[in-house]
Protein backbone atom coordinates (compact mmCIF):
# COMPACT_ATOMS: atom_id res chain seq x y z
CA UNK A 1 0.00 0.00 0.00
CA UNK A 2 1.54 3.66 -1.16
CA UNK A 3 1.84 6.33 1.82
CA UNK A 4 -1.13 9.10 1.96
CA UNK A 5 0.48 11.98 0.46
CA UNK A 6 -0.65 15.30 2.21
CA UNK A 7 -1.35 17.85 -0.73
CA UNK A 8 -3.68 20.70 -0.02
CA UNK A 9 -6.69 21.13 -2.02
CA UNK A 10 -8.23 23.83 -2.60
CA UNK A 11 -11.51 24.73 -4.54
CA UNK A 12 -11.76 28.37 -6.52
CA UNK A 13 -15.27 28.84 -5.73
CA UNK A 14 -15.10 28.80 -1.89
CA UNK A 15 -15.47 32.19 -0.40
CA UNK A 16 -11.80 32.18 1.48
CA UNK A 17 -10.26 31.13 -1.89
CA UNK A 18 -7.99 34.05 -2.46
CA UNK A 19 -6.84 34.04 1.09
CA UNK A 20 -6.08 30.65 1.19
CA UNK A 21 -4.12 31.42 -1.84
CA UNK A 22 -2.68 34.48 -0.92
CA UNK A 23 -1.38 31.98 2.06
CA UNK A 24 -0.09 29.71 -0.30
CA UNK A 25 2.06 32.08 -2.15
CA UNK A 26 3.49 33.58 0.49
CA UNK A 27 7.64 33.12 0.40
CA UNK A 28 9.45 35.09 2.99
CA UNK A 29 12.11 36.43 0.17
CA UNK A 30 14.32 39.07 2.95
CA UNK A 31 16.71 37.52 5.14
CA UNK A 32 16.17 37.25 8.47
CA UNK A 33 18.56 39.45 10.52
CA UNK A 34 21.21 36.74 11.84
CA UNK A 35 21.74 35.83 7.71
CA UNK A 36 22.16 39.98 6.98
CA UNK A 37 24.22 40.58 10.08
CA UNK A 38 26.43 37.91 8.92
CA UNK A 39 26.53 38.81 5.37
CA UNK A 40 27.31 42.48 6.05
CA UNK A 41 30.21 41.04 7.58
CA UNK A 42 31.56 38.93 5.34
CA UNK A 43 31.50 41.93 2.62
CA UNK A 44 33.41 44.01 4.64
CA UNK A 45 36.18 41.83 5.67
CA UNK A 46 36.35 40.44 1.76
CA UNK A 47 36.85 44.81 1.22
CA UNK A 48 38.74 45.32 3.84
CA UNK A 49 41.36 42.20 3.32
CA UNK A 50 40.97 40.93 -0.24
CA UNK A 51 41.94 37.42 -0.65
CA UNK A 52 42.86 36.40 2.90
CA UNK A 53 39.47 37.19 3.54
CA UNK A 54 38.16 35.20 0.38
CA UNK A 55 40.58 32.27 1.69
CA UNK A 56 39.61 32.07 5.43
CA UNK A 57 35.88 31.98 4.40
CA UNK A 58 36.27 29.48 2.08
CA UNK A 59 38.06 27.40 4.71
CA UNK A 60 35.21 27.58 7.25
CA UNK A 61 32.39 27.92 5.18
CA UNK A 62 33.23 25.17 2.21
CA UNK A 63 35.56 23.10 4.48
CA UNK A 64 38.89 22.93 2.41
CA UNK A 65 41.98 23.21 3.16
CA UNK A 66 43.35 25.80 0.89
CA UNK A 67 46.86 27.89 1.35
CA UNK A 68 46.29 30.53 -0.95
CA UNK A 69 44.01 32.23 -3.14
CA UNK A 70 46.77 30.50 -5.80
CA UNK A 71 44.39 26.56 -4.68
CA UNK A 72 40.95 28.68 -5.41
CA UNK A 73 42.03 29.77 -9.34
CA UNK A 74 41.03 27.15 -12.29
CA UNK A 75 43.25 28.23 -15.39
CA UNK A 76 41.46 27.71 -18.92
CA UNK A 77 43.51 24.65 -19.39
CA UNK A 78 41.53 23.06 -16.22
CA UNK A 79 38.07 23.51 -18.25
CA UNK A 80 39.62 21.82 -20.96
CA UNK A 81 40.84 18.98 -19.05
CA UNK A 82 37.00 18.10 -17.83
CA UNK A 83 36.24 17.87 -21.17
CA UNK A 84 38.55 14.65 -21.84
CA UNK A 85 36.91 13.43 -18.01
CA UNK A 86 33.26 13.30 -18.60
CA UNK A 87 31.71 10.71 -21.02
CA UNK A 88 31.19 11.21 -24.68
CA UNK A 89 27.50 11.09 -24.14
CA UNK A 90 27.63 13.99 -21.51
CA UNK A 91 30.21 15.83 -23.76
CA UNK A 92 27.41 15.81 -26.66
CA UNK A 93 24.33 16.42 -24.59
CA UNK A 94 26.52 19.66 -23.41
CA UNK A 95 27.27 20.73 -26.77
CA UNK A 96 23.70 19.97 -28.45
CA UNK A 97 22.29 22.18 -25.38
CA UNK A 98 24.46 24.68 -25.96
CA UNK A 99 23.93 25.11 -29.56
CA UNK A 100 20.39 25.20 -28.48
CA UNK A 101 20.65 27.77 -26.15
CA UNK A 102 22.63 29.80 -28.52
CA UNK A 103 20.62 30.18 -31.81
CA UNK A 104 17.84 30.85 -29.11
CA UNK A 105 19.44 33.73 -27.66
CA UNK A 106 21.46 35.04 -30.55
CA UNK A 107 17.30 36.10 -31.89
CA UNK A 108 17.71 38.40 -28.65
CA UNK A 109 20.35 40.56 -29.75
CA UNK A 110 20.15 44.34 -30.28
CA UNK A 111 21.95 46.33 -31.91
CA UNK A 112 22.35 50.03 -32.31
CA UNK A 113 20.22 52.47 -34.51
CA UNK A 114 20.17 55.94 -35.57
CA UNK A 115 17.53 57.89 -38.02
CA UNK A 116 17.90 61.26 -39.29
CA UNK A 117 15.62 64.64 -38.53
CA UNK A 118 14.99 66.89 -41.88
CA UNK A 119 17.61 69.51 -40.61
CA UNK A 120 20.31 66.84 -40.40
CA UNK A 121 20.10 66.00 -36.80
CA UNK A 122 20.92 62.59 -35.90
CA UNK A 123 19.12 60.42 -32.88
CA UNK A 124 19.45 57.01 -31.91
CA UNK A 125 21.23 54.35 -29.31
CA UNK A 126 24.60 52.69 -29.17
CA UNK A 127 24.05 49.37 -27.72
CA UNK A 128 26.91 48.10 -26.11
CA UNK A 129 28.14 45.06 -24.48
CA UNK A 130 29.43 44.68 -20.63
CA UNK A 131 32.75 44.60 -20.55
CA UNK A 132 33.41 41.81 -17.29
CA UNK A 133 30.57 40.00 -16.41
CA UNK A 134 30.63 38.03 -12.82
CA UNK A 135 28.33 34.36 -13.18
CA UNK A 136 27.53 32.55 -9.86
CA UNK A 137 26.97 28.84 -10.18
CA UNK A 138 25.62 26.75 -6.88
CA UNK A 139 27.38 24.47 -5.70
CA UNK A 140 26.62 23.99 -1.95
CA UNK A 141 23.86 21.39 -2.10
CA UNK A 142 23.72 20.63 -5.83
CA UNK A 143 25.87 21.17 -9.27
CA UNK A 144 24.32 22.87 -11.92
CA UNK A 145 26.23 22.73 -15.33
CA UNK A 146 22.83 23.63 -17.30
CA UNK A 147 22.89 27.05 -15.30
CA UNK A 148 26.70 27.68 -16.60
CA UNK A 149 25.23 27.36 -19.67
CA UNK A 150 22.20 29.38 -19.38
CA UNK A 151 23.92 32.13 -17.86
CA UNK A 152 27.20 32.50 -19.85
CA UNK A 153 25.93 31.84 -23.18
CA UNK A 154 23.50 34.87 -23.20
CA UNK A 155 26.84 36.83 -21.80
CA UNK A 156 29.01 35.93 -24.51
CA UNK A 157 26.13 36.41 -27.68
CA UNK A 158 26.01 39.88 -26.28
CA UNK A 159 29.68 39.98 -27.05
CA UNK A 160 31.60 40.48 -23.29
CA UNK A 161 34.78 40.66 -22.72
CA UNK A 162 35.29 38.60 -20.21
CA UNK A 163 32.84 36.08 -18.15
CA UNK A 164 34.21 35.48 -14.88
CA UNK A 165 33.13 32.48 -13.11
CA UNK A 166 32.73 31.76 -8.93
CA UNK A 167 31.50 27.79 -7.67
CA UNK A 168 32.40 26.72 -4.70
CA UNK A 169 33.62 23.24 -4.40
CA UNK A 170 32.58 21.84 -0.60
CA UNK A 171 35.30 19.62 0.72
CA UNK A 172 37.37 19.75 -2.61
CA UNK A 173 34.82 18.07 -4.80
CA UNK A 174 34.87 19.59 -8.19
CA UNK A 175 32.04 18.42 -10.48
CA UNK A 176 33.62 17.92 -13.56
CA UNK A 177 30.67 18.45 -16.15
CA UNK A 178 30.06 21.88 -14.72
CA UNK A 179 33.56 22.92 -15.49
CA UNK A 180 32.88 21.06 -18.94
CA UNK A 181 30.08 23.55 -19.35
CA UNK A 182 32.19 26.06 -18.78
CA UNK A 183 34.40 25.43 -21.03
CA UNK A 184 31.95 24.69 -23.58
CA UNK A 185 30.29 28.28 -22.59
CA UNK A 186 33.75 29.91 -23.27
CA UNK A 187 33.93 31.19 -19.69
CA UNK A 188 37.56 32.49 -19.26
CA UNK A 189 38.03 32.37 -15.48
CA UNK A 190 37.28 29.96 -12.83
CA UNK A 191 37.41 30.72 -8.82
CA UNK A 192 36.30 27.56 -6.30
CA UNK A 193 34.76 29.91 -4.45
CA UNK A 194 30.77 30.87 -3.27
CA UNK A 195 28.82 32.32 -0.58
CA UNK A 196 28.82 35.99 0.23
CA UNK A 197 32.68 36.25 0.00
CA UNK A 198 32.30 35.36 -3.84
CA UNK A 199 29.64 37.78 -4.30
CA UNK A 200 31.79 40.38 -2.77
CA UNK A 201 35.22 39.41 -4.13
CA UNK A 202 33.39 39.99 -8.07
CA UNK A 203 31.28 42.63 -7.05
CA UNK A 204 34.76 45.14 -4.79
CA UNK A 205 37.36 42.60 -6.36
CA UNK A 206 40.67 41.51 -4.11
CA UNK A 207 44.20 40.87 -5.41
CA UNK A 208 43.22 37.83 -7.82
CA UNK A 209 39.57 38.15 -8.43
CA UNK A 210 38.75 40.69 -11.03
CA UNK A 211 35.47 43.25 -9.92
CA UNK A 212 33.44 42.78 -12.42
CA UNK A 213 30.35 45.19 -13.89
CA UNK A 214 27.37 42.53 -13.33
CA UNK A 215 26.78 39.28 -11.70
CA UNK A 216 24.17 37.10 -12.45
CA UNK A 217 23.36 33.51 -11.43
CA UNK A 218 20.96 31.71 -8.98
CA UNK A 219 21.88 30.82 -4.95
CA UNK A 220 21.20 30.32 -1.84
CA UNK A 221 20.39 32.90 0.79
CA UNK A 222 23.55 34.16 1.90
CA UNK A 223 24.78 34.65 -2.47
CA UNK A 224 20.83 36.34 -2.40
CA UNK A 225 21.67 38.63 0.26
CA UNK A 226 25.06 39.80 -0.63
CA UNK A 227 23.78 40.44 -4.05
CA UNK A 228 21.03 42.87 -2.76
CA UNK A 229 24.22 44.52 -0.60
CA UNK A 230 26.23 45.33 -3.50
CA UNK A 231 23.53 46.00 -5.88
CA UNK A 232 24.30 49.44 -7.01
CA UNK A 233 28.14 49.08 -6.73
CA UNK A 234 27.57 46.22 -9.59
CA UNK A 235 24.60 45.48 -11.73
CA UNK A 236 23.05 42.17 -11.03
CA UNK A 237 20.17 40.15 -12.94
CA UNK A 238 17.51 38.91 -10.16
CA UNK A 239 17.07 37.78 -6.59
CA UNK A 240 15.89 34.21 -8.16
CA UNK A 241 13.35 32.48 -5.32
CA UNK A 242 12.81 28.63 -4.98
CA UNK A 243 11.24 27.01 -8.30
CA UNK A 244 7.96 26.69 -8.93
CA UNK A 245 5.63 25.42 -11.60
CA UNK A 246 2.42 25.69 -11.92
CA UNK A 247 0.29 23.24 -14.37
CA UNK A 248 -2.90 23.67 -15.84
CA UNK A 249 -4.55 20.65 -17.28
CA UNK A 250 -8.07 19.82 -19.09
CA UNK A 251 -7.71 16.61 -17.42
CA UNK A 252 -6.79 14.65 -20.48
CA UNK A 253 -3.40 14.19 -20.02
CA UNK A 254 -1.47 11.28 -18.49
CA UNK A 255 -2.10 11.71 -14.52
CA UNK A 256 1.66 9.99 -13.91
CA UNK A 257 3.20 12.55 -16.79
CA UNK A 258 1.50 15.54 -14.34
CA UNK A 259 2.43 13.80 -11.36
CA UNK A 260 6.11 13.99 -12.50
CA UNK A 261 6.33 17.32 -13.66
CA UNK A 262 5.12 18.68 -10.52
CA UNK A 263 7.60 16.56 -8.64
CA UNK A 264 10.55 18.25 -11.43
CA UNK A 265 10.29 21.32 -9.71
CA UNK A 266 9.25 19.85 -5.88
CA UNK A 267 12.98 17.83 -5.90
CA UNK A 268 15.30 20.98 -6.21
CA UNK A 269 14.22 22.53 -2.71
CA UNK A 270 12.16 21.93 0.02
CA UNK A 271 10.57 25.64 -0.37
CA UNK A 272 9.82 24.94 -4.19
CA UNK A 273 6.36 25.25 -5.19
CA UNK A 274 4.00 22.86 -7.56
CA UNK A 275 0.36 23.54 -8.26
CA UNK A 276 -2.09 21.96 -10.60
CA UNK A 277 -5.02 23.61 -11.69
CA UNK A 278 -7.84 21.83 -13.30
CA UNK A 279 -11.58 22.70 -14.04
CA UNK A 280 -11.80 18.20 -13.43
CA UNK A 281 -12.28 17.18 -9.89
CA UNK A 282 -12.17 13.37 -10.68
CA UNK A 283 -8.46 13.82 -13.12
CA UNK A 284 -7.66 16.23 -9.59
CA UNK A 285 -8.20 12.94 -7.81
CA UNK A 286 -5.86 10.66 -10.68
CA UNK A 287 -3.25 13.03 -9.99
CA UNK A 288 -3.68 12.44 -5.99
CA UNK A 289 -3.39 8.73 -7.01
CA UNK A 290 -0.01 9.09 -9.45
CA UNK A 291 1.56 11.63 -6.53
CA UNK A 292 1.00 9.16 -3.56
CA UNK A 293 2.53 6.13 -5.88
CA UNK A 294 5.50 7.65 -7.34
CA UNK A 295 6.73 9.88 -4.75
CA UNK A 296 8.74 6.91 -3.08
CA UNK A 297 10.03 5.87 -6.19
CA UNK A 298 11.84 9.36 -6.29
CA UNK A 299 16.02 9.62 -5.18
CA UNK A 300 15.25 13.08 -3.63
CA UNK A 301 11.78 11.67 -1.93
CA UNK A 302 12.41 13.66 1.36
CA UNK A 303 12.69 17.12 -0.66
CA UNK A 304 10.34 16.60 -2.65
CA UNK A 305 7.92 15.57 -0.07
CA UNK A 306 8.33 18.42 2.38
CA UNK A 307 8.00 20.68 -0.92
CA UNK A 308 4.56 18.83 -1.82
CA UNK A 309 2.71 18.47 1.72
CA UNK A 310 4.43 22.09 2.46
CA UNK A 311 3.94 24.40 -1.10
CA UNK A 312 2.01 21.95 -3.20
CA UNK A 313 -1.79 22.39 -3.94
CA UNK A 314 -4.52 20.81 -6.19
CA UNK A 315 -6.82 23.41 -7.24
CA UNK A 316 -10.64 22.74 -8.59
CA UNK A 317 -11.74 25.53 -10.86
CA UNK A 318 -15.28 25.95 -12.32
CA UNK A 319 -13.66 26.33 -16.40
CA UNK A 320 -10.46 27.03 -18.07
CA UNK A 321 -11.25 30.52 -17.96
CA UNK A 322 -10.62 30.46 -14.23
CA UNK A 323 -7.88 28.61 -14.48
CA UNK A 324 -5.85 31.07 -16.88
CA UNK A 325 -7.53 33.76 -13.50
CA UNK A 326 -5.86 32.32 -11.21
CA UNK A 327 -2.98 31.69 -13.50
CA UNK A 328 -1.94 35.41 -14.27
CA UNK A 329 -2.76 35.53 -10.10
CA UNK A 330 -0.22 33.44 -9.20
CA UNK A 331 2.64 35.08 -12.01
CA UNK A 332 4.30 31.83 -11.74
CA UNK A 333 8.17 30.97 -13.17
CA UNK A 334 7.16 28.22 -15.22
CA UNK A 335 3.73 27.68 -16.43
CA UNK A 336 2.57 24.62 -18.00
CA UNK A 337 -0.81 24.54 -20.38
CA UNK A 338 -1.26 20.52 -20.69
CA UNK A 339 -4.37 21.40 -22.82
CA UNK A 340 -5.54 20.53 -26.34
CA UNK A 341 -5.03 24.06 -28.46
CA UNK A 342 -3.23 25.81 -25.90
CA UNK A 343 -2.64 28.72 -28.53
CA UNK A 344 -6.13 29.36 -27.87
CA UNK A 345 -5.27 30.53 -24.49
CA UNK A 346 -2.02 32.39 -24.62
CA UNK A 347 -3.13 36.14 -25.58
CA UNK A 348 -4.52 35.53 -22.04
CA UNK A 349 -1.85 34.52 -20.30
CA UNK A 350 -0.23 37.71 -18.80
CA UNK A 351 2.18 36.70 -16.39
CA UNK A 352 4.37 33.75 -16.60
CA UNK A 353 8.26 33.54 -16.88
CA UNK A 354 8.46 30.76 -19.32
CA UNK A 355 5.07 29.02 -20.85
CA UNK A 356 4.89 25.48 -21.78
CA UNK A 357 2.42 24.90 -24.22
CA UNK A 358 0.52 21.44 -24.52
CA UNK A 359 0.97 18.32 -23.37
CA UNK A 360 4.59 17.20 -24.97
CA UNK A 361 6.72 20.01 -23.66
CA UNK A 362 7.73 19.41 -19.96
CA UNK A 363 8.97 21.78 -18.02
CA UNK A 364 12.50 19.77 -17.90
CA UNK A 365 12.69 20.14 -21.17
CA UNK A 366 13.26 24.01 -20.84
CA UNK A 367 15.62 23.18 -18.05
CA UNK A 368 17.82 22.34 -20.10
CA UNK A 369 17.95 22.12 -23.71
CA UNK A 370 14.87 23.68 -25.55
CA UNK A 371 16.94 26.37 -25.87
CA UNK A 372 14.90 29.60 -23.50
CA UNK A 373 16.58 30.44 -20.51
CA UNK A 374 16.06 28.42 -17.45
CA UNK A 375 16.77 31.65 -15.10
CA UNK A 376 13.40 32.90 -14.75
CA UNK A 377 11.62 35.43 -12.13
CA UNK A 378 10.39 33.49 -9.55
CA UNK A 379 7.65 34.09 -6.66
CA UNK A 380 4.93 36.81 -8.82
CA UNK A 381 7.32 38.69 -9.64
CA UNK A 382 6.73 38.06 -13.29
CA UNK A 383 4.39 40.27 -12.70
CA UNK A 384 7.27 43.30 -13.83
CA UNK A 385 10.30 40.79 -15.10
CA UNK A 386 11.72 39.08 -17.59
CA UNK A 387 14.02 36.00 -18.20
CA UNK A 388 17.60 36.40 -18.01
CA UNK A 389 18.74 37.07 -21.68
CA UNK A 390 20.97 38.91 -23.91
CA UNK A 391 19.69 42.24 -23.54
CA UNK A 392 20.58 41.87 -19.42
CA UNK A 393 24.62 41.85 -20.48
CA UNK A 394 23.95 44.58 -23.17
CA UNK A 395 23.82 48.16 -22.07
CA UNK A 396 22.45 51.12 -24.01
CA UNK A 397 24.18 54.98 -24.79
CA UNK A 398 21.75 57.69 -25.99
CA UNK A 399 23.04 59.51 -29.46
CA UNK A 400 22.50 62.78 -30.30
CA UNK A 401 24.21 64.98 -32.70
CA UNK A 402 22.47 68.50 -33.57
CA UNK A 403 22.89 70.11 -37.12
CA UNK A 404 23.96 73.74 -37.05
CA UNK A 405 19.58 73.97 -38.13
CA UNK A 406 18.87 71.47 -35.57
CA UNK A 407 20.77 73.07 -32.70
CA UNK A 408 19.16 76.37 -33.05
CA UNK A 409 15.72 75.27 -32.97
CA UNK A 410 16.18 73.34 -30.00
CA UNK A 411 17.97 75.79 -28.12
CA UNK A 412 14.97 77.99 -28.49
CA UNK A 413 12.79 75.23 -26.90
CA UNK A 414 15.73 74.31 -24.23
CA UNK A 415 15.84 78.11 -23.20
CA UNK A 416 12.29 78.65 -22.22
CA UNK A 417 12.45 75.63 -20.56
CA UNK A 418 15.75 76.03 -18.49
CA UNK A 419 14.89 79.81 -17.68
CA UNK A 420 11.16 77.88 -16.45
CA UNK A 421 13.65 75.81 -14.04
CA UNK A 422 15.75 79.10 -13.28
CA UNK A 423 18.61 77.56 -14.35
CA UNK A 424 20.42 79.86 -16.98
CA UNK A 425 23.53 78.46 -17.55
CA UNK A 426 21.67 75.61 -19.14
CA UNK A 427 19.35 78.46 -21.39
CA UNK A 428 22.34 80.65 -22.00
CA UNK A 429 24.41 77.31 -23.27
CA UNK A 430 21.67 76.41 -25.70
CA UNK A 431 21.03 80.24 -27.06
CA UNK A 432 24.87 80.38 -27.59
CA UNK A 433 23.41 78.46 -30.62
CA UNK A 434 20.60 79.66 -32.18
CA UNK A 435 20.64 81.12 -35.11
CA UNK A 436 19.54 84.69 -35.54
N1 LIG B 1 16.50 29.63 -10.29
C1 LIG B 1 17.42 28.89 -10.88
O1 LIG B 1 17.60 28.95 -12.09
C2 LIG B 1 18.27 27.96 -10.06
C3 LIG B 1 19.17 27.09 -10.68
C4 LIG B 1 19.99 26.32 -9.87
C5 LIG B 1 19.91 26.40 -8.47
N2 LIG B 1 18.99 27.24 -7.91
C6 LIG B 1 18.91 27.38 -6.45
O2 LIG B 1 20.14 27.89 -5.95
C7 LIG B 1 20.33 27.46 -4.59
C8 LIG B 1 21.73 26.88 -4.44
O3 LIG B 1 22.05 26.75 -3.06
P1 LIG B 1 23.26 25.85 -2.52
O4 LIG B 1 23.29 26.04 -1.03
O5 LIG B 1 23.15 24.49 -3.07
O6 LIG B 1 24.59 26.47 -3.16
P2 LIG B 1 25.23 27.92 -3.12
O7 LIG B 1 26.47 27.84 -3.96
O8 LIG B 1 24.25 28.98 -3.44
O9 LIG B 1 25.69 28.15 -1.60
C9 LIG B 1 26.79 27.51 -1.02
C10 LIG B 1 27.63 28.53 -0.28
O10 LIG B 1 26.87 29.12 0.78
C11 LIG B 1 27.74 29.54 1.78
N3 LIG B 1 27.23 29.16 3.10
C12 LIG B 1 26.64 27.97 3.44
N4 LIG B 1 26.34 27.99 4.76
C13 LIG B 1 26.76 29.18 5.25
C14 LIG B 1 26.74 29.79 6.52
N5 LIG B 1 26.22 29.16 7.58
N6 LIG B 1 27.24 31.05 6.66
C15 LIG B 1 27.75 31.71 5.59
N7 LIG B 1 27.81 31.17 4.36
C16 LIG B 1 27.33 29.93 4.18
C17 LIG B 1 29.07 28.87 1.58
O11 LIG B 1 30.01 29.83 1.25
C18 LIG B 1 28.85 27.95 0.39
O12 LIG B 1 29.96 27.98 -0.49
C19 LIG B 1 19.21 26.44 -4.31
O13 LIG B 1 18.20 27.08 -3.57
C20 LIG B 1 18.70 26.06 -5.71
O14 LIG B 1 17.34 25.67 -5.75
C21 LIG B 1 18.19 28.03 -8.67
N1 LIG C 1 14.28 24.59 -12.70
C1 LIG C 1 15.44 25.41 -12.32
C2 LIG C 1 15.02 26.86 -12.34
O1 LIG C 1 13.89 27.07 -11.60
C3 LIG C 1 16.61 25.25 -13.23
C4 LIG C 1 17.23 23.91 -13.25
C5 LIG C 1 18.55 23.59 -13.30
N2 LIG C 1 18.65 22.25 -13.37
C6 LIG C 1 17.43 21.73 -13.36
N3 LIG C 1 16.57 22.76 -13.28
ZN1 LIG D 1 14.58 22.48 -12.64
Amino acid sequence: MTAPVAIRRLNANDADFAQHLDHLLSWESVSDDGVNARVLDIIKAVRERGDAAVVEFTQRFDALEVASMADLILPRERLELALTRITAEQRQALEIAAERVRSYHEKQKQDSWTYTEADGTVLGQKVTPLDRAGLYVPGGKASYPSSVLMNAIPAKVAGVAEVVMVVPTPRGEINEIVLAAAAIAGVDRVFTIGGAQAVAALAYGTESVPSVDKIVGPGNIYVATAKRHVFGKVGIDMIAGPSEILVVCDGQTDPDWIAMDLFSQAEHDEDAQSILVSPDAAFLDKVAESIAKLLPSLEREAIARTSIEGRGALILVEDMAQAIEVANRIAPEHLELSVENPEQYLSQIRHAGAIFMGRYTAEALGDYCAGPNHVLPTSGTARFSSPLGVYDFQKRSSIIHCSAAGASELGKVASVLARGESLTAHARSAEYRIKN
